[in-house]
């Protein structure tokens, strides 16, 4: 264990002269051993931003280096856990020492005391290579697979009831093998097969499934300024979004906002199983009151966890709420080092930190099956304006863009997404998904839907000079069509029945409109009146 000083103190950033110290490895500081990384690395000493409050730290108190980056530890347990940035976990430290996380806590994140059931697939004798899968833990309704860290010849395999601090095979050569493993969370995952996204992720919002589709592995976007409905339609996506498992991160949000969010998330039950949705779901959260550091650590935690359960041949989705919360601890952290500022004083790295970062969404090949990441991130650029630096970074990596307008806001069109000015980079590959396995008509009803749109925006502008009665009826009707595609069919309030929508019942609901369009027209051209046909 490497020991030294504190030797300077400036708010969460300390100096130590530790030498031997690598980059971004985890360091204690002070007498209360408070956990933070090295961030820079100069002559004869090394700089750490520490992840907790430092008020009270002095020079010369001991640091001492852990030989090892931020990790995050990994196995059964995780399921319906709540964590924050360094994965202490928030309920066994609630029952323990409180509301409160008192500096230098430093626990085990998983319940080591709960018995689980091992169901080993290998025998003494059988040799094991790194990685290989040795047995299934029930975790809920999911089989936990357990993987060997490190190849050799089985000595002895456990079967049935164990804890996790108790080994469940060992080694020949010596060695023992946990449940449990340990990962870097800023390293993804190299060891892996990379698939082609194919499938699609129903969210059960129409706007998004139908006109803007996701794929399992794909990434999305939403950016949207103060009060259009960010949280809401995160949360109405995490609670119906057809994966496996759902990692919620709450990043940088009120505190009472985020309690509120896990009080709920607590009483909702799962709509795909017989469950409540928690056992499926992981919850992350550094709230705005909570050190930067760890704050710009969370979404990293988060991953790793999130590639864990993929690279065992789960559908996961990774919900951050906000990456810009992310982005200013990054912004703040980099500015407590003096580094050269970027636009709007982000750092020059924003970008290529965020690449890298949606780089760890996609599918992944494990063994006979799929696994995949899908990330869906709020944006909440300052005052509502698209063309700031974070906004348009994820731009440059996601796959889809739901923008969130305001406007649409303040007439309570909800989920307020922009139609014109959203997109989706997936559409064209799962239009043909859903054409095959829904109905033919998905894709031409698609273009349908647009057209209305697209013509009602024209309309709008025409109808302001000269006024709705000065439009011709064909055009009038096109804006009564419209606007019940909008109404009926893009809105969807998130408290009612009408909050999850089958793609069977996206395409009943639009079809219903659109042939209520093409027979109006029809009598119309046959002479009837308009407003006769519409009282109809
Ligand atoms: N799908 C929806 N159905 C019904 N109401 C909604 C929906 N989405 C948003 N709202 C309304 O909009 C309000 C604001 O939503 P929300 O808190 O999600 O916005 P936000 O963008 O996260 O806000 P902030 O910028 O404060 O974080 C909600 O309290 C709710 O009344």
């Amino acid at each position: 264990m490497k020991k030294g000083r504190i030797i300077g103190l400036s708010g969460p950033t300390v100096s130590v002269d530790l030498p031997g110290l690598q980059l971004y490895e985890r360091v204690y500081v002070g007498h209360q051993r408070l956990a933070g990384e090295v961030v820079r690395l100069e002559q004869g000493k090394a700089v750490v931003q520490v992840y907790e409050e430092t008020r009270g730290l002095a020079l010369g108190e001991p640091a001492e280096g852990s030989g090892r980056p931020l990790t995050v530890r990994l196995g059964p347990g995780l399921l319906g856990g709540m964590f924050d940035g360094l994965q202490r976990p928030l309920q066994a430290l609630r029952r323990e020492t409180g509301p409160f996380i008192r500096s230098g806590t430093d626990p085990f994140p998983l319940d080591l005391e709960r018995s689980w059931n091992f169901s080993p697939l290998k025998s003494p004798g059988d040799s094991l290579s790194a990685g290989e899968i040795f047995g299934t833990v029930e975790e809920g309704a999911f089989l936990h697979p357990i993987r060997a860290a490190v190849g050799g010849t089985l000595a002895t395999v456990h079967r049935g009831a164990f804890t996790l601090d108790s080994p469940l095979a060992t080694y020949k050569e010596g060695g023992e093998l946990f449940a449990w493993q340990e990962r870097p969370v800023r390293e993804p995952r190299r060891d892996i097969t990379r698939l082609p996204t194919a499938d699609p992720l129903v969210t059960g919002q129409r706007c998004l499934d139908f006109l803007f589709p996701l794929s399992k592995g794909g990434t999305a976007i939403f950016p949207g300024g103060f009060g259009t409905g960010k949280t809401i339609l995160e949360q109405s996506i995490a609670k119906f979004a057809d994966v496996d498992i759902v990692i919620y991160v709450g990043c940088g949000e009120r505190g009472n906002e985020m309690a509120e969010i896990l009080e709920e998330f607590a009483t909702l039950s799962d709509p795909w199983r017989d469950t409540p949705l928690m056992e499926r779901t992981i919850v992350v959260v550094n709230t705005s009151n909570m050190p930067v550091a760890a704050r710009e650590a969370s979404i990293y935690t988060a991953v790793a966890m999130a590639e864990y359960y993929r690279d065992l041949g789960y559908d996961i989705l990774l919900l951050a709420d906000s990456i810009s919360r992310w982005a200013e601890a990054l912004r703040e952290i980099s500015s407590s080092l003096e580094e050269m500022p970027g636009e709007e004083g982000y750092p020059t790295y924003l970008g290529s930190r965020l690449s890298a970062y949606f780089e760890r969404a996609g599918v992944v090949a494990c063994g006979e099956g799929t696994g995949s990441l899908s990330m869906i991130l709020s944006v909440s650029p300052p005052g509502g304006d698209f063309t700031e630096p974070v906004t348009q970074a994820c731009l440059r990596s996601a796959g889809a863009l739901y923008l969130l307008d305001t406007a649409l806001a303040h007439r309570r069109h909800f989920p307020a997404i922009h139609w014109g000015q959203s997109y989706s980079l997936y559409e064209q590959d799962l239009g043909r998904h859903f054409c095959s396995e829904v109905s033919g008509d998905w894709d031409p009803l698609r273009s349908r839907c647009r057209e209305l749109l697209q013509q009602e925006t024209a309309l709008a502008e025409v109808a302001e000079i000269v006024g709705l009665e000065g439009l011709q009826d064909r055009d009038r009707l096109v804006m009564h069509a419209a606007e019940r595609v909008r109404r009926e069919f893009l809105c969807q309030n998130a408290y009612s029945e009408d909050a999850f929508s089958t793609p069977q019942q996206t395409l009943e609901r639009i079809s219903t409109i659109v042939a209520f369009f093409d027979e109006a027209l029809a009598r119309l051209e046959e002479g009837e009146a308009l407003d006769e046909i519409l009282k109809g």
